[in-house]
């Protein structure tokens, strides 16, 4: 065990602008519900990893603010509105001397044990970050105290994130590095087993829900 208390930050956009790449997935009326069902099961998985004590949502969405605080999260408003890395920085900010987890709100089949045997392998580090399953982008990256959390998210992420000298971990954790960005990543994530609200809303999708 490398330490408990992880306090998890995840950013989560207005929904209505939200993962335009995954747009076509299920009908247009959907879409909304299917990026708030993917945040849902990313928080509850988070939730139920015994390292991390609590989980904060950046957002000025508040449907998202809503749902995600019934399952226990914490709301931050998404000030400065200045993007993903401003969130999570905002996030990390409000963590007062724990260590920090950055989780993007798209992992609608992740493990809690994958997470848990992630942070365990951060170990003594300072700094660290999962790449997603392409390689290219960032699943997770976490911080000790004291370290500051200095997100690079975006195109090219892992390699920014290396190049700031976040040391990359590496484990077999499947469920960890399938972010949901398009139809081909929810169907890598459908065949990895999906989270509870995430698979009832691609059900209901498949039998012409509106
Ligand atoms: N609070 C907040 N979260 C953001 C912002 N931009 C992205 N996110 C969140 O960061 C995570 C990863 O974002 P992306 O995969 O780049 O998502 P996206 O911009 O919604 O997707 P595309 O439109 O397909 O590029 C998701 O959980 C988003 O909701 C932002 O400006 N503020
Ligand atoms: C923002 C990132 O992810 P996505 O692939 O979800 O845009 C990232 O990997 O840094």
């Amino acid at each position: 065990m490398t330490g408990t208390g992880w306090v998890a930050v995840m950013p989560v956009k207005r929904l209505a602008m939200a993962k335009t790449r995954l747009r076509g997935a299920v009908p247009a009326s959907l879409h909304d519900r299917l990026v708030l069902a993917m945040a849902r099961d990313t928080l509850a998985a988070v939730l139920a990893c015994p390292l991390v004590r609590r989980a904060l949502v950046v957002t000025d969405e508040p449907a998202a603010a809503a749902a995600l605080a019934e399952l226990g999260a914490e709301r931050v408003p998404d000030r400065p509105d200045a993007g993903l890395n401003a969130a999570l920085a905002r996030g990390a900010a409000l963590a007062a001397g724990a260590p920090v987890v950055a989780l993007t709100a798209d992992l609608p089949a992740l493990r809690p044990d994958e997470l848990t045997a992630a942070l365990t392998a951060l170990s003594h580090r300072p700094r660290g970050y999962v790449a997603d399953a392409t390689g290219t982008g960032t699943a997770m990256l976490a911080a000790r105290p004291g370290v500051d959390l200095d997100p690079r998210f975006g195109p090219g992420s892992a390699h920014a994130h290396a190049l700031s000298g976040a040391v990359r971990l590496d484990g077999d954790w499947p469920s960890l590095r399938q972010d949901v960005d398009t139809e081909a990543d929810l169907a890598a994530a459908t065949a990895l087993g999906l989270g509870r609200h995430t698979a009832e809303l691609v059900g209901a999708a498949r039998y012409g829900g509106r």
